[in-house]
């Protein structure tokens, strides 16, 4: 992640047709553990899958909404504090997966051995008047911590990094996993969905339809103006007048700071986040089990839009240069801080 390439790295689009290579390496491996071995005592078969972070505002709805989607045989719940508690409740519904809580440092090993997909949530959130990158000084450690656990336990495993700044902890986690030698671009992704979810829900507002019909494409990172979103590639067709487009890219580049200043010091989003995060999970279980087409959007490397194959957003999308120039300062602190 260096240069102007760094700055592109931001389409996702997890297509079931990416992960195969991803699918067959992991059968022969030690750590995964086909559709058979991943049969827990009392669970159908499916994925393990581990949350960092439980016992948080997202981690605990999070945890909840995982505990109810069919293709998870096995969650693990990991917090530094009160994981027995969530554990216990969350273990209480009658849905397939089987939970299981670790609580302390010493415990992240055991959490993260064998896991397919993890998701970490873990880590401070804003209060009003902060920007995300204010969380770097705290979060950039945790991820860094938990990036370790994962490299040495479950390093196929597929990444949705939650934590703020999304925009650097991605490159913090991918120095961590290049120094380990267990780096693949296509398995670690910074979760953007909420500004999906988020763009769905202003532009079906502004067009008067019902969300679940609406689809916009999201790229770039997650943070102020490297949120793009794609307006002129709206499904259903649609046009805007200037006001419109004006008022859903700020509205959509500013959804997290609305939530912020509406939960006054209590925290940022949380439970729409969790139902984003979960929207983007079964995205990537789906894939992995080789689903066909299936498409996402999130943060990541991607060589597609390399500076010698100018993606075609460099010709579309205004505001493009604004984000890739933050985009490569906020991926060279997190590069920096993994490095030193
Ligand atoms: N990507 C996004 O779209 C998005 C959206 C909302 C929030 N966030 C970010 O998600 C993060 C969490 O937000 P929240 O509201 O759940 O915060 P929270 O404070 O409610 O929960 C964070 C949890 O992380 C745990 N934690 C702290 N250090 C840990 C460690 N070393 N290992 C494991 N767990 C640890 C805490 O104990 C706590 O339970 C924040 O950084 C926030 O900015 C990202
Ligand atoms: O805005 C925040 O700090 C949290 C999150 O990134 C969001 O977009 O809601």
């Amino acid at each position: 992640m260096q240069g102007t390439s760094n700055a592109n790295q931001r389409i996702a689009r997890i297509a079931a047709h990416l992960l195969p290579s991803n699918s067959q390496m992991m059968e022969g491996s030690s750590m995964n553990l086909g559709w058979e071995n991943c049969r827990a005592k009392g669970a159908s078969p499916g994925f393990k899958v581990a949350i960092l972070g439980a016992a948080g505002g997202i981690g605990q709805p999070l945890s909840m909404l995982m505990k109810m989607n069919p293709l998870v045989s096995v969650l693990h719940l990991y917090d530094v504090v009160n994981t027995p508690g969530v554990t216990a409740d969350i273990s209480h519904m009658d849905t397939g997966a089987v939970v299981r809580g670790f609580l302390g440092k010493e415990k992240l090993d055991e959490a993260l051995t064998g896991m397919d997909l993890v998701i970490i949530p873990a880590g401070v959130p804003r209060k009003p008047g902060m920007t995300r990158d204010d969380l770097f000084n705290i979060n950039a450690g945790i991820v860094k911590t938990l990036c370790e656990g994962i490299a040495r336990c479950c390093p196929r495993a597929i990444v949705n990094l939650i934590s703020n700044p999304v925009n650097s902890t991605v490159a913090i986690a991918a120095e961590v996993f290049k120094k380990a030698g267990t780096y693949d671009p296509k398995l670690l992704l910074g979760v953007t969905m909420l500004d999906v979810v988020r763009a769905n829900t202003f532009v079906a507002e502004v067009l008067g339809l019902d969300p679940r019909e609406v689809d916009v494409p999201v790229v770039g990172g997650h943070a102020g103006v490297t949120i793009l979103p794609l307006l002129s590639q709206v499904k259903p067709s649609c046009s805007f007048t200037p006001e419109e487009v004006n008022y859903l890219t700020d509205r959509i580049q500013n959804g997290g700071t609305e939530v912020v200043e509406a939960k006054a010091g209590a925290g940022s989003a949380t439970l729409s986040m969790a139902y984003a995060a979960v929207k983007f999970a079964d995205a990537c279980l789906r894939g992995l089990r080789g689903e066909a087409g299936v498409v996402a959007y999130a943060f990541l490397e991607s060589q597609a839009c390399s500076a010698s194959q100018p993606c075609y957003l460099d010709v579309h999308v205004a505001g493009l240069e604004k984000a890739k120039k933050e985009l490569a300062a906020s991926i060279q602190k997190g590069v920096s801080f993994a490095r030193k």
